[in-house]
């Protein structure tokens, strides 16, 4: 019997023939990307691109059932492509060991596909294939998981809502003297080992890219000074690094941090009126266990473990993986450095001697401070954002994914749905799904529209862009690109620059803003001047319609705004206790950090399986969708009753 027998029966031949022509893309062969492909492979399509920037690490082989223990280190995209090929021998898979933001995968390389499916785990990645889409008007699956936790869309431009539609949440900061100075938990002080000690060690403090430390709080005079005090310190440890290479190298490292710094700490009394002072620590005092140090050693192993990893240290243990750590660190630096000058050593917390010197360098800073140490383990998943990743969420969500590309490539968009896993949340239902929602009308990203520009980015200059937008009735533009302004009516600094030289090169998008404040995203492809006729350019698109689109879009968030405005008129007029609680709302509003945004409705989570999805009000919140929901059909599993939504 053919293999797709079974499939057509299912869904028909002709969806079966539109499956097998259909190309896919896949981004991302992890948790949720092993799933995918292997449901790919069985469900009739033939056409499939996989791309992964990294390779398979030990911790991927309880769930990303592709890989296996002799793949460790191998790519993932070659690997998943070989395992899935064991399935079903006859798809043409091309696998990509790449980052999915190289300039090579343009617009155009989008544009020849007839739909992309994310299985990532980042923000910034999703925000780029978003974006990518939406420039070359291709559906995008999105999907995402955070431990029982799970959702997956449908994503097309002008239809749906786009992946920035909603605000998504950003990891949890703290303000900078808590970290610094003040600490009061466990996870202030790894914080402290991973975000700063480390940085300031083995790279650049200043740019770690997930960056948890803000210093918002702390305008005040006093506070000034204590900053100033503590770039005086980094400056000093900085120094200390210069001799790694001479003996004693680690006990001049930890008598800066734990007691040359926590002295100077404890001086200010101020600090410490409310809290219990931190007490100074040396190096040679834990070796030389003095009466004091050895009294505070814990030697117990945390209840019903024994394994090194799953209990706290013990302050000679801690001290000897500092030291050990720090100088293997150290070396590897210094051994990168050889060849790039600027490299530098990254936290990961799959990189046992990184995540040594942070459980190391956390807990000794708890302990200085009366804090509870943890165990390796525990410091792993704090450090990491970790929500233990669960096969079967992954399976789930992957397996909806196929049931929405079936629906997408049978031009049956108005019939997907965003579905939501929510096991665990006390609810009746394991699934629940509600309609795709419409573009925000306040989008920055999608509410755009796109067209592409052929040119030469090596001759032509600014000035030969403003006129050929201008024969284009777009008229006193500013030009911007990632934010910076390249001109405007009133700076003309550039106009005489190449478009190369201000590394607008291929690929690359620019903002044009017109005079009547209409946006057009140009994205530039780059040409030799040869191969372009007369004009030296050539437009894919039709700027007239993009700017009559402009027009719509501007006039419907003007109507939004307004229909807004009269709701919430409305709600004061019936209610007089909402202007106070609104009026309450805002001042803690202003108060609490942006990011935690915990009064945000229906805010929808991250995808992003590294953060924490929100409580409550985040993807498991049925109380305000339920209305949108339709339960279909009831399935029992393990004598749980279940009910499920059937996408259909
Ligand atoms: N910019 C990118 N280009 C290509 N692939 C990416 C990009 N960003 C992330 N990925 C890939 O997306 C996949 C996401 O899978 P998953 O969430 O299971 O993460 P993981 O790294 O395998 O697991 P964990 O983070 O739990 O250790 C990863 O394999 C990751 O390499
Ligand atoms: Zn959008």
């Amino acid at each position: 019997m053919p293999r797709e027998s079974h499939l057509e029966t299912t869904i028909g031949k002709s969806l079966v023939s539109t499956i097998a022509e259909a190309k896919v893309l896949m981004v991302g062969a992890g948790g949720i990307g092993c799933e995918l492909l292997k449901n790919l492979v069985m469900s009739g399509f033939k056409n499939i691109e996989v791309i992964d920037l990294d390779t398979i690490d030990l911790s991927n082989l309880n769930r990303q059932f592709l890989f296996q223990k002799q793949h460790i280190k191998k790519s993932k995209a070659h690997i998943a492509k070989a395992s899935a090929l064991a399935f079903n021998p006859e798809v043409n898979i091309v696998s990509r060991h790449q980052n999915i933001k190289e300039e090579e995968f343009s617009v155009d390389w989008f544009k020849g596909f007839d739909l992309v499916m994310n299985a990532l785990d980042n923000l910034d990645a999703r925000r780029h294939v978003n974006k990518m889409c939406l420039a070359a008007n291709i559906p995008l699956i999105e999907s995402g998981t955070a431990g029982y936790l799970g959702q997956v869309t449908a994503i097309r431009k002008d239809k749906t809502e786009c992946f920035d539609c909603q605000p998504k949440e950003t990891p949890k900061t703290f303000p900078v003297c808590t970290i610094r100075s003040t600490p009061s938990t466990p996870i202030h002080c790894i914080v402290w080992a991973k975000s700063y000690l480390f940085g300031l060690l083995f790279g650049n403090a200043e740019d770690d890219d997930d960056e948890v430390i803000t210093n918002e709080e702390s305008n005040d005079d006093e506070t000034t000074k204590e900053l100033a005090a503590l770039a005086a310190e980094s400056q000093a440890l900085k120094e200390i690094l210069a001799s790694s290479d001479t003996d004693g190298f680690a006990k001049r490292v930890f008598d800066k941090v734990y007691y040359m710094d926590i002295l100077r700490l404890r001086s200010m009394e101020d600090m410490w009126k409310t809290r219990k002072a931190p007490t100074p620590l040396k190096y040679d005092d834990i070796f030389n266990q003095t009466e004091e140090v050895s009294n505070a050693m814990d030697t117990t192993p945390l209840e019903g473990s024994t394994l090194k990893d799953q209990r706290v240290w013990t302050l000679q243990e801690t001290a000897q993986v500092f030291t050990y750590s720090l100088e293997n660190l150290t070396a590897r630096l210094k051994e990168i450095r050889v060849s790039d000058s600027e490299a530098s050593v990254q936290f990961d917390k799959d990189d046992s001697e990184t995540l040594d010197f942070v459980t190391a360098t956390a807990n000794l800073r708890a302990y200085v401070y009366g804090i509870e140490q943890k165990s390796r383990f525990q410091v792993k998943a704090m450090a990491g954002n970790i929500i233990p990743a669960i096969a079967t969420t992954n399976a789930i969500i992957a397996g909806m994914m196929v049931m929405l590309a079936f629906k997408i490539l049978n031009n049956r968009l108005d019939d997907c749905k965003t579905s939501y896993l929510v096991y665990g949340r006390h609810r009746p239902q394991l699934i629940i799904s509600e309609p795709l929602a419409k573009p925000n009308p306040k989008c920055y990203i999608c509410r755009n529209s796109y067209i592409a520009l052929k040119i030469d980015t090596e001759t032509s200059t600014i000035q030969d862009l403003i006129n050929l937008l201008e024969e284009n009735s777009l008229m006193d533009i500013e030009i911007q690109e990632s934010g910076r302004v390249i001109c405007d009516p009133d700076f003309d600094d550039n106009v005489t620059r190449t478009l190369a030289s201000l590394q607008l090169t291929d690929g690359k998008f620019v903002d044009v803003i017109d005079d009547d404040n209409r946006k057009i995203i140009v994205c530039l492809k780059h040409v030799d001047t040869s191969s372009l006729g007369d004009k030296n350019y050539e437009i894919e698109g039709d700027i007239e319609e993009a700017l009559e689109q402009q027009s719509i879009m501007k006039q419907q968030l003007k109507e939004a705004e307004v229909a807004e405005a009269a709701v919430e008129a409305h709600e004061h007029a019936e209610d007089p206790d909402i202007a106070m609680a609104d009026d309450n709302k805002k001042r803690k509003f202003d108060k609490v950090s942006a990011s935690s945004d915990a009064d945000a409705p229906l805010k929808k989570t991250t995808l992003d399986a590294t953060a924490h999805p929100p409580d409550g009000d985040g993807v498991g919140d049925g109380a305000s969708r339920a209305q949108a929901v339709d339960v279909d059909e009831v399935i029992v599993i393990d004598g749980e009753s279940f009910n499920v939504v059937i996408l259909d």
